[in-house]
């Protein structure tokens, strides 16, 4: 059973450091736009050398040439999974996939955003279908360009299951607690959902950072998920 990951969703080294230093235990941890745009590679590497798995969520998205050059650079931080859109279409992942070459970095893709839900993706991006029938489309271009697996939601797990393979990872944020307030998320479940609809990894971030004990937030919310 995968680690829950938690959301570092910090805006400098030092509460990244006072954080960790709750936990006496490696963990799996995400690094995202908030914090790499403002202490850089050098935090990964900091994480890294505390011995933590690291998902660094930076989701790319541009020409495949640039990807695959940005993908070049960020294979030398040997973090364990990273992302691009898969919006972003099926060249680009390969090119994505192509610059990590060498490296044991998994690479998924973002299919619909956990804070989408269907009558915004109607609206906002002009896809008129299921938000399910997106989910499973963008997971099977990015199946088909070679990636690892799809961030997407608890909810539609278990279809990506069926078209895509167990193995296929399936990496879901907006987790709560039961009766907990979703914030700015639509997609929502709690970790238990997320094991029995076939996720592989879940992702956690206010549930435990904002809380008032972190690790205790933590144990619950892995025991949860690991059906304990
Ligand atoms: O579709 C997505 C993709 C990424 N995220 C990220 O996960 C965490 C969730 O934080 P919570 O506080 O648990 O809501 C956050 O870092 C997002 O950038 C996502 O939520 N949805």
């Amino acid at each position: 059973m995968n680690k829950p990951i938690i959301a570092l969703d910090f805006s400098s080294k030092e509460q990244v450091e006072e954080f960790l230093a709750l936990f006496g235990e490696p963990l799996f941890v995400k690094v995202g736009m908030e914090l790499f745009y403002q202490e850089g590679p050098e935090l990964v590497r900091m994480i890294k050398s505390k011995g933590h798995q690291i998902f660094l969520d930076l989701k790319l998205h541009d020409i495949p040439n640039t990807v695959e050059s940005a993908m070049r650079g960020l294979a030398k931080l040997g973090v364990d999974l990273t992302n691009v859109h898969a919006a972003g279409g099926v060249e680009m992942m390969k090119a994505a996939k192509k610059g990590l070459a060498g490296s044991t970095t998994q690479l998924i893709a973002v299919t619909q955003l956990t804070s989408t839900d269907e009558t915004q993706m109607h609206e906002d991006q002009l896809i008129y279908v299921s938000l399910e029938e997106s989910v499973l489309h963008y997971a099977k271009q990015a199946k088909r360009a070679g990636l690892d697996g799809v961030v997407c939601s608890v909810l539609e797990s278990s279809a990506i299951a069926r078209d895509c393979g167990e193995a296929f990872l399936k990496v879901t944020p907006g987790i709560r607690i039961a009766g907990a307030a979703a914030d700015d998320q639509k997609r929502v479940a709690t970790p238990k959902a997320a094991k029995e609809q076939g996720s592989t990894h879940i992702v956690v971030g206010r549930a435990i950072t904002k809380a008032q004990d972190p690790v205790a937030a933590y144990s619950q919310i892995k025991n949860e998920w690991s059906g304990r």
